[in-house]
């Protein structure tokens, strides 16, 4: 027994020590392979390769690429990764779909890959996307091309579960996510670990360089080491010195690649573009008949706001273009947002509305044609817009809509960066008018209407704060005929943002479209304001005191026209406009979104300026928050109103008060007081009594004519009630024998019961008037009878 024990024992020892040899011989010659492939990516010559296999790769790395089908490099990936593997910082710029993810995605696991990286090591390497559909579809690239290597990564959007996240995050050694969300688990999560990170990576990195993500993106490096790799990437690339700084990259030490930086345009080679200038009325005619004759095609249409776009989605849906509809925005639940990507993904033909959530990086296979039925903001919004097709050597086509205003100033634009753009007219024929339809369609339906209101309001405000105000003219917009042409009644008053940082403003509702709670991080602090700014901010100003609307009106009299465009002060601008009559119920959803709301009308596009002196009160004094608040309630109000008068009129209409008191020196003048005293109460009770006289004779008169009146009407019924007692007792002698009749009372004669049904069944009883004592007693046992 004891024997077989140390048999037992020592082949045991056998086996573990066989188990120890072979890990080391393991480990031995994975150092070996990193040492040559330390080597080899030091060795490589930068523009030798042309395919995967020749790059300097880790074996995983290889495996991955093969299973995915990728086996020729892109021109950027050609140039960025050999840079990138070497250890470089890089900024690639490249056209849209030459394949950038891959670029930046193989330098990433050959980074952990070389440094040995292990689950303990915490996070290894962290990429930054500007948009959750944008993550996701980094991270599905990631996990294709990473299959084969063993390191954990995750993925962290905003509309997840922050707790699943928390609790998964401090395993991962990759993580792709959105600015806030990252920030968030990298203030909140307990034993998230980044103090080792190697590599960082910012997808459409001028995007997220820019301000709508600046505090995030600034707050989020500070939690990383100073010494790790950085790669930006985007078709519009950042060379902003200061950007790189923030990032702690140097302008001489990083590589700029610029892909196609010499190619003759800036937007792939096999894509068509095209513009057509539509007034801001026909807009949508145009696209109604343009989707109509494109049926067998997969479109994206571009607006500039979550409104028009649901607008646009509801309104076709109704109208029946012929191709499927599909929308997406920033204001979808994620699940939403998720299902409508797979499902266009999918599509062969369709049509999707969107905002800019998707223009940048989203890679929809075969899309034919890319439609911005609003003009984008700049240039490089157009350059992304349009990368949606033309993908990757496919072929692509793209359509601008621009009103006769934004044509010169967008196509100038377009030129200096290269965008090879033709102008082409839309036959009439092929034009289809909805107008019609969409009016009835608002008349059917108030939640329609509703949403044409927050279209139209959405769309005034997009144009009011776009940064180019050469191309973007709001004075210009045909407000009237705009709102008509959404099938709306009149146009709709709307509300603006009260900061006059348009630059920001801009990017602050593009954050919330894309990502809002990612904009959490970007509330800039608000800017000083006068009593009299924060009077006129607040909502609900119908009830201010008449006071208060007198000043404006005076103020706005004197006031010189001023082209809102040179106008700085946006605030003392809609001064100008506001409409007192209480806020519009439409704006609602507005104003729970932006802070500082004031009313502007839009049919005024040619604003003035007012005033900017300081808000007095009635008795002169700058009013205080508390005193305008007063002004609201009707109580305090009272206050200011003196005590009610009550007036009489005389009959040349002149107005007399209720007492007027003669003055003392003509009083006397007429005599002594008791004397007039007498006077005035003999005179007065004389008037009294032939008033009274008066009173009497007509009282008189009007009972004469009752009593004619009454008896008039007794002796119609009787005459009526006669013919039709015959009539009923010739009826009761065929049908049913006559009720007993009850004995007669002392005053009835032989025919008086028939009255008395009769008078009965007419639920009146006539008399005479009671002569005696006993007449009175037998009329009430009569009418004791009666009841
Ligand atoms: N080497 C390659 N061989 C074949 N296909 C590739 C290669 N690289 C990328 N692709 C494909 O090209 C398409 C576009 O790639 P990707 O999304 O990386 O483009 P992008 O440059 O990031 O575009 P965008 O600027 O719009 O973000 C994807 O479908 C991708 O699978």
């Amino acid at each position: 027994m004891v024997t077989a024990n140390k048999k037992g024992k020592k082949s045991g020892q056998k086996t573990s020590d066989k188990r120890k040899n072979e890990k080391h011989a393991r480990r031995e010659r994975e150092l070996e392979d990193l040492k040559e492939l330390a080597q080899r990516v030091q060795d490589f010559d930068p523009e030798s390769a042309t395919l995967f296999d020749e790059l300097p790769l880790s074996q995983p790395t290889v495996v991955g690429l093969k299973q995915s089908h990728f086996t020729t490099l892109t021109s950027i990936q050609k140039r960025a990764i050999p840079l990138a593997l070497k250890g470089k910082d890089v900024l690639g710029a490249a056209k849209t779909g030459s394949g950038k993810t891959l670029a930046f995605l193989i330098p990433l696991l050959e980074c952990l890959y070389c440094n040995q990286w292990a689950q303990f090591d915490g996070l290894g390497a962290l990429v930054i996307s500007p948009t959750r559909e944008l993550a996701i579809q980094i991270f599905d690239v990631l996990r294709k091309i990473g299959r084969a290597h063993s390191f954990s990564a995750g993925l962290v959007i905003g509309g997840k579960d922050v707790q699943v996240e928390r609790d998964r995050i401090s395993r991962l050694n990759i993580l792709v996510g959105t600015p806030g969300r990252v920030l968030q688990h990298m203030d909140q999560a307990a034993g998230f670990d980044t103090g080792n990170l190697k590599m960082l990576i910012l997808d459409e990195a001028d995007r997220i360089l820019d301000m709508g993500f600046k505090k995030t993106v600034d707050a989020i490096v500070q939690h990383l080491p100073k010494e790790r790799q950085t790669l930006l990437f985007s078709a519009t690339q950042t060379k902003s010195v200061a950007d790189l700084a923030r990032l702690s990259l140097s302008s001489t030490t990083a590589e700029y690649i610029s892909a196609h930086e010499k190619a003759q345009s800036s937007t792939p080679k096999n894509l068509q573009q095209y513009y057509v200038v539509s007034p801001l009325p026909e807009k949508l005619d145009t696209l109604f008949g343009f989707l109509k004759t494109h049926l067998k095609s997969k479109v994206i249409v571009f607006a500039s706001s979550s409104k028009q776009v649901r607008f646009m989605f509801e309104t076709f849906k109704t109208l029946h273009p012929g191709i499927p509809l599909m929308h997406l925005h920033g204001r979808q639940k994620q699940a939403a947002r998720i299902d409508v990507t797979d499902r266009f993904s999918e599509s062969k033909y369709a049509c999707l509305f969107c905002t800019d959530i998707v223009a940048r990086g989203i890679d929809f296979p075969a899309v034919d044609w890319v439609v911005q039925v609003d003009a984008p903001e700049d240039a490089d919004t157009y350059i992304h817009r349009v990368g949606r097709t033309a993908r990757f050597e496919s072929n692509g086509r793209a359509l601008m809509m621009l009103t006769p205003s934004e044509e010169e100033g967008m196509i100038e634009r377009l030129k200096s960066k290269r965008v090879p753009i033709e102008k082409i007219t839309i036959k009439e024929n092929k034009k289809k008018s909805i107008r019609q339809d969409l009016q009835n369609l608002c008349f059917k339906n108030p939640d329609i209407k509703y949403l044409g209101q927050k279209a139209f309001a959405s769309y005034c405000k997009s144009i009011y704060i776009q940064k180019d105000k050469s191309i973007f003219k709001f004075s210009e917009l045909p407000a009237q005929e705009f709102a008509e042409s959404l099938g709306l009644p009149g146009a709709p008053r709307i509300k603006f943002l009260g900061n006059q940082k348009t630059k920001q403003l801009k990017n602050t509702v593009q954050i919330k479209d894309s990502e809002s709670e990612d904009s959490d991080h970007e509330k800039e602090g608000r800017q000083v304001r006068t009593k009299y700014d924060r009077m006129f901010e607040r909502q609900n100003q119908g009830v201010l005191s008449q006071h208060y609307l007198n000043m404006i009106k005076d103020d706005s009299a004197s006031a010189d026209p001023v082209d809102d465009e040179d106008n700085e002060d946006f605030m003392t601008v809609k001064r100008q406009n506001h409409l007192l009559s209480g806020s519009d119920t439409e704006d609602e959803e507005d104003e729970e979104e932006i802070a500082d709301a004031s009313t502007i009308n839009a049919d005024n596009a040619k604003l003035k300026v007012t005033t900017t002196g300081p808000l007095v009160g009635l008795d002169g004094a700058p009013v205080s928050k508390r005193q305008a608040k007063a002004a609201l309630s009707k109580k305090a109000m009272l206050k200011f109103k003196s005590n009610p008068t009550k007036l009489i009129f005389d009959d040349e209409g002149k107005p007399h008060a209720l007492y007027e008191f003669e003055n003392e020196e003509d009083f006397k003048k007429s005599g002594d007081a008791e004397k007039q005293i007498k006077e005035f109460v003999g005179k007065e009770s004389e008037r009294m009594k032939e008033i009274d006289a008066v009173d009497k004779a007509q009282v008189r008169e009007r009972r004469k004519e009752k009593k004619l009146k009454m008896k008039e009407r007794a002796a119609a019924a009787a005459a009526a009630e006669s013919e039709i007692s015959e009539a009923s007792e010739e009826e009761s002698e065929v049908e049913e024998p006559a009720p007993a009749k009850r004995p007669r009372k002392w005053f009835e004669d032989d025919d008086s019961e028939d009255e008395v049904a009769r008078k009965k069944s007419r639920n009146a009883i006539e008399v005479e008037q009671p002569q005696t004592l006993e007449d009175l007693e037998a009329l009430s046992l009569r009418l004791l009878g009666n009841h």
